[in-house]
């Protein structure tokens, strides 16, 4: 279901850990903290600041000790830039840092909902052509799937090698994400689209049709939809105005989301919200997209997709109104945006921050 709702308590601080994490993400990430302190909350943000990410592994070897994981859990929120190094790293062994540290926190908080929001807002440089009314958002399962780690390897380095990567779906973990999103659609444009591959992964697909079937009568409003992942990519390039919330498995909606943050202006917009809507574990919110090593140190990277991710923190704190400041700011930014200039990240950050403090 959708976040319980939170009365905001003026007296109250908001204790905030922040994960700043590689390459672009502690630059991000500053931008996001400056816009969220300057904006009137009526709360105080409290920020701790954990250092963990590729730097803490190559000085000390750790990646999340257990004592970080239970302080970061006494928090109401987390804010995380990204985490992860140049792929093909030696130093860094293929995901260690994404699995043993930003999925451990996923899995660990039970951050069941991946919310990514795509919106075109005005004056954002969208690819297409003709976009239409782009606002939808998908709902990406975040705990199961092909994420789980449940797999292996025999016969590593021989011709006769075998890798599996088994897709974990649970008929518990589909129908709580299902019922997320269609009670998300509800509020919304009041259409659902299932996104998976039943034609192909016939098992998983099975208990995702099945829970969308079974659960669809407690929201007789709701108009239910179903799409081949890939034929979405289609549907998303071609007619992106169709969708109002799409529900999809971890790895589908990890791909997924990617292609509709390029839609809708680039992945330096695209913000998300790793949940738990039941609250019983401070939810984290994070950019979609990397630790652009490519990018990193330049002071280059677009931090409104880590502004719109501290957006999606003040409404899940029952901030609405704080939020709704926040995205303005940046509408009002982004529509001032002269169309291929280069992007600074700390004036981006200054700007949003002078325009939401008012
Ligand atoms: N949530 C996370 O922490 C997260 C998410 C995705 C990838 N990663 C990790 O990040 C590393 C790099 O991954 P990748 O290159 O596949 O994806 P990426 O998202 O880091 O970068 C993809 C492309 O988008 C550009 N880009 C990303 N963010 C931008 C921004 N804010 N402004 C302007 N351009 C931006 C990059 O320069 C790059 O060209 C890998 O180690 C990967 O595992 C982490
Ligand atoms: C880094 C990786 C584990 C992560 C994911 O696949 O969920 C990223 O791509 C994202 O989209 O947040
Ligand atoms: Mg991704």
């Amino acid at each position: 279901m959708p976040d319980a709702p939170v009365t905001p308590d003026a007296s109250r601080s908001v204790q905030l850990a922040v994960i700043p994490g590689d390459g672009i993400g502690p630059e991000v990430t500053a931008e996001a903290l400056k816009v969220l302190e300057a904006t009137p909350t009526g709360v105080k943000f409290e920020p701790t600041r954990y250092d963990l990410g590729a730097e803490r592994y190559l000085a000390t070897g750790e990646v999340l000790p257990d004592t970080v994981l239970e302080e970061v859990r006494a928090h109401d929120a987390i804010l995380l830039g990204a985490v992860g190094g140049k792929p093909g790293d030696p130093n860094l062994p293929p995901g260690l840092l994404e699995r043993g540290l930003l999925l451990r926190l996923r899995f660990e908080l039970d951050h069941y909902v991946n919310l990514r929001p795509s919106r075109i807002f005005p004056g954002a440089a969208s690819p297409l052509a003709d976009p239409g009314e782009v606002d939808f958002v998908v709902v990406r399962e975040g705990t199961e799937g092909p994420y789980t780690g449940n797999g292996g390897a025999l016969r590593v380095g021989t011709p006769a090698e075998v890798a599996t990567e088994v897709s974990v779906n649970t008929a518990f973990g589909v129908e709580r994400v299902v019922r997320d999103a269609f009670a998300r659609a509800q509020k919304r444009r009041r259409k659902l689209t299932l996104v998976h591959k039943t034609n192909v992964l016939v098992h998983a697909g099975a208990v995702w049709w099945r829970l969308v079937q079974e659960v669809a009568p407690e929201f007789p409003d709701v108009t239910v939809d179903y799409m081949h992942v890939d034929a979405t990519m289609i549907h998303l390039v071609t007619n992106p105005s169709r969708f109002d919330v799409l529900v999809t498995d971890n790895l589908f909606g990890d791909i997924v989301t990617d292609l509709a943050a390029a839609i809708t202006g680039g992945i330096g917009l695209a913000a998300s919200g790793n949940v738990n809507p039941d609250r019983t574990t401070p939810s984290m919110f994070e950019p979609v997209h990397g630790s652009a090593p490519d990018i990193a140190g330049q002071g280059t990277a677009d931090p409104v997709a880590a502004i719109l991710s501290g957006a999606l923190l003040l409404e899940h704190l029952g901030l609405d109104d704080a939020a709704a400041a926040v995205e303005r700011a940046v509408v009002e930014e982004l529509a001032a945006r002269t169309p291929g200039a280069p992007v600074v990240t700390a004036e981006v950050g200054d700007s949003v921050a002078a325009r939401v403090a008012g």
